[in-house]
């Protein structure tokens, strides 16, 4: 039970939107669709839904091909970017529409019942006879939101609804949609650009870059071995810092060397390292600007950038013309141009191939 679509192809024009695109979603799963703008993620989003059709493929509900059943007769429900409502209508109103308009009848009781409960959900009930323009940004949208969920639907898509929010409101609907969306049994598809969102939310993942699904799993498994280097940047909260390096032989031991200062020996793993080029990856929360354990590599860089992210300070760090970015979990000041050592925790590295840009090794299980 649940969504699939198979081999969907879409173009608008001659430009292909969608290419080749097959994906199980599982009641339950709680699937983001995560990728860059113009990766495809509103695309597959309607035709998943029913709002546009594609060139080729079907699209399944339980089993079903509902490929050419147009939206207004699926059980789902949809949620924008924009705050999409009803201005001249209350918010109360606004919330009771699909419920006004559905087939099922519903009574002036279990109308008001669903709404004062949705509200309450979604923290509106102060607002109910309030109309749209009287409201915040983040009472829209969460006005919005109680109105996908009002209907009990099988299936809820959302299109990056927390894209017009500031940093605050997103955080906190953030949590709340987890456990709203996650309790109605069905399964929830949301595009977004934020791995954050992806992270915080999901069960699964679908990352999509051109048209292409590249990799779609469980979240752990999608964040713990990316298929590629362009999943593993992409799908890293904070970033995945890449870098050139190659395996080979010194002295009877195998070194990885990133740098004339950087080589880290890999000896241990001669067995299933073959030598070569790769691209490193490390996200940045393994780099650190202490002796945080044994065995680290330390080299030396130049501060560039300290931006602080609340408890935590972003470092960008210049080492022999390369940039690397060490995520500190604390407040910590850097003038600019101070020279420091970095820690590289050899004991979490991602290594891909250059030529095939596929995930090669992993320096930990
Ligand atoms: N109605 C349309 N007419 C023409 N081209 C379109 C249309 N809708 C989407 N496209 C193109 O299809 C591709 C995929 O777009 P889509 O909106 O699905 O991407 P997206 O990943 O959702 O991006 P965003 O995060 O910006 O919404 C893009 O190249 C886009 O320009």
């Amino acid at each position: 039970m649940g969504i699939a679509v198979f081999n969907i192809e879409k173009s608008y024009e001659a430009t292909p939107a969608l290419r080749d695109v097959s994906m199980e979603i599982e009641d339950g799963a709680f699937v983001t669709l995560l990728g860059a703008t113009g990766a495809g993620k509103t695309t597959l989003l309607r035709i998943m839904c029913g709002i546009d059709r594609p060139d080729k493929g079907r699209v399944h509900y339980d089993g079903a091909d509902v490929t050419r059943v147009p939206v207004r007769k699926r059980n789902v429900a949809m949620v924008y970017q924009e705050f999409v409502n009803y201005p001249s209508m209350t918010i109360y109103e606004n919330i009771a529409s699909p419920l006004r308009v559905s087939k099922t009848r519903h009574t002036k009781a279990d109308i008001d019942q669903k709404v004062r409960h949705n509200a309450e959900l979604l923290g509106l009930t102060g607002v109910l006879g309030h109309y749209p323009e009287e409201v915040s940004g983040g009472q829209k949208q969460r006005t919005a939101i109680a109105r996908a969920l009002v209907k009990d639907t099988r299936f809820v898509f959302l299109d990056e609804p927390l894209a017009n929010l500031d940093y605050k409101l997103r955080e906190e609907l953030r949590g709340e949609l987890k456990s709203l969306l996650t309790h109605k049994g069905g399964a929830v598809v949301y595009a977004t650009p934020e791995p954050v969102d992806a992270l915080s939310m999901s069960t699964h993942v679908a990352y999509l870059q051109d048209g292409r699904v590249l990799q779609y799993g469980a979240l752990q498994d999608v964040y713990r071995n990316p298929a590629s280097v362009e999943v593993g940047a992409y799908f890293s909260y904070p970033t995945m810092n890449i870098m050139e390096a190659d395996v080979t032989t010194e002295q009877d031991r195998i070194f990885l060397r990133i740098s004339e200062e950087i080589a880290i020996d890999v000896t241990q793993f001669r067995d299933r390292l073959a030598h070569g080029q790769y691209l490193v990856g490390i996200r940045a929360y393994n780099l650190y600007t202490a002796q945080k354990g044994e065995n680290l590599i330390a080299f030396s860089a130049t501060v560039e950038l300290a931006e602080e992210l609340g408890s935590d300070t972003e470092l960008h760090v210049r080492h022999q013309g390369q940039v690397f970015v060490v995520l500190m979990q604390e407040v910590a000041r850097f003038p600019i141009g101070t020279q420091i050592t970095v820690y590289l925790d050899p004991s979490r590295l991602f290594l891909f191939d250059r030529a095939t840009r596929q995930l090669a090794f992993k320096t930990f299980a």
